[in-house]
């Protein structure tokens, strides 16, 4: 194995596992494994961070220790990364072992600079740092995720995995706002996309489960999470999806607008007196489902529906369904051809009503969902189409953390783990 060169001493060939990190506004989601056979080594979530409830659960999957839970403050991400490093190694695994081969950091926004997998450098940290006001709830939870990173193994390659990097092939048509295009480019205003390491890997699991190759399947996604977006993959390449320059456009989500006439901005600014920072705030935690119902776990959204016929909760479900639907026409549009919907995430690979919803009334579209498969619960990758249906609709859980920590195993074993050899890729912006 090619020794990753950072610059400092060479990991031993023994060294074989990677920490995945996937910090998020208020939590951290973290995975340890063994890319030598692809063992989960420990799993775990920190949450709440910044409150005083903030909780911490990590589970070990090897060495028979239990599952540890404690609810603490935790007063920011670097707090947070100490107590999962503090919990990895009473496991005896440890930042400190040998056989860690890098670290992989979920990094949210990387601008058009970064299509692909890339070890971090000054350079590289300076860029994710410069894209903080596209992407304000998350590349600061990212940048000090990998900052706690770096100190507590300054010898290690860390490596980001950019959510905008699948988006990357998308057309420019479908890219480009129609604004002023000089407005545009001098302040890089266009649609990137988000979730992409997602968007990436469940279209090709559905590629697996309908037993085709991703060159020969087009596929809809919908990453149903707490953020929530859609995509269309043709033959494995994104052509379009619906977040844009921010995680703020496209389908209704937990707490987040979605598509809104951008004129609303105005209107609150005029005439109803907010500042910038307060309609910030309005758009991105006080909309979506909490907006219009007070809740954004759609499970209590349907638990209010189903007992009490609850009536703000009821909108709530049917404008987020309204919303899907629509991306959902509009991405078969795009498409021409579709062969497979895939639903994923919380949302998607929990919430059967919302899946029965979102293509109930599709039929001439060749969109069903069976009833009986619908209301199965599984952690496998699954039809829930009628045999008959033309589209193969699918649940498919995403495993963002394996996908990075593959793209990252691959990256730190090849040559082009070398910092300047493999820094920003893709097509350069400027
Ligand atoms: N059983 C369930 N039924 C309905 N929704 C669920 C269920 N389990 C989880 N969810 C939803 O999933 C959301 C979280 O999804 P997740 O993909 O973990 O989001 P994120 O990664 O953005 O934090 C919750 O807000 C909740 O609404
Ligand atoms: C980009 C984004 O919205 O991420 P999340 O769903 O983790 O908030
Ligand atoms: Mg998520």
């Amino acid at each position: 194995m090619t020794s990753p060169n950072t610059g400092t001493t060479p990991k031993p060939a023994t060294a074989t596992r990677v920490l995945v990190l996937n910090s998020g506004s208020s939590s951290v989601k973290y995975q340890l494994l063994d890319m030598a056979d692809g063992a989960r080594l420990a799993v775990g979530l920190v949450e709440r961070i910044g409150e005083e409830t903030s909780r911490l659960v990590h589970t070990p999957l090897t060495g028979g220790a239990e599952r540890r839970e404690r609810t603490a403050p935790i007063a920011d991400h670097r707090a947070a990364l100490e107590a999962v490093a503090a919990e990895l190694k009473a496991d005896g695994t440890g930042l400190d072992s040998p056989e860690l081969a890098a670290i992989g950091h979920r990094v949210v926004h990387g601008g058009l600079k970064f299509s692909a997998p890339t070890v971090i450098t000054d350079e590289v940290l300076a860029e994710v740092e410069r894209l903080v006001p596209v992407a304000p709830l998350h590349n600061p939870a990212n940048i000090t995720g990998i900052r706690t990173a770096q100190a507590l193994r300054p010898d290690l390659p860390q490596v980001a995995v950019f959510d905008t990097a699948f988006h990357t092939t998308m057309p420019e048509y479908a890219a480009r706002y129609a604004i002023d295009a000089e407005t545009a480019d001098a302040h890089r205003i266009r649609r990137y996309g988000f979730h992409g390491t997602s968007h990436a890997y469940v279209s090709r699991r559905t590629a697996q489960l309908l037993g085709k190759d991703p060159s020969e399947v087009n596929v809809i996604v919908l990453h149903l999470g707490n953020g929530a977006s859609a995509s269309a993959v043709a033959g494995g390449r994104c052509v379009d999806t619906s977040m844009g320059l921010t995680p703020l456009e496209g389908l209704v989500m937990g707490t987040r607008s979605g598509d809104i006439d951008p004129a609303v901005v105005f209107h609150l600014k005029r005439v109803a007196g907010m500042s910038d920072d307060e309609i910030d705030v309005l758009l991105n935690k006080k909309s979506g489902l909490v907006g219009l119902c007070g809740d954004n776990d759609m499970r209590e959204i349907r638990r209010r529906i189903d007992e009490g016929g609850d009536q703000a909760a009821a909108l709530a479900f049917d404008v987020y369904i309204h919303r899907l639907k629509k991306y959902i026409g509009a991405y078969y549009a795009v498409l021409g051809t579709v062969d497979a919907v895939a639903f994923t995430a919380g949302v998607g690979e929990n919430a059967a009503p919302v899946r029965a919803a979102a293509v109930a009334g599709l039929e001439e579209l060749g969109l069903a969902v069976d009833a009986g498969l619908n209301a199965v619960r599984s952690d496998e990758p699954r039809l829930i189409s009628p045999e008959y249906a033309r589209v193969a609709v699918a649940v498919v859980p995403t495993d963002e953390e394996l996908e990075i920590a593959q793209q990252v195993y691959a990256l730190v074993r090849s040559e082009a783990a070398v910092p300047g050899n493999r820094g920003p890729t893709g097509p350069a912006h400027d």
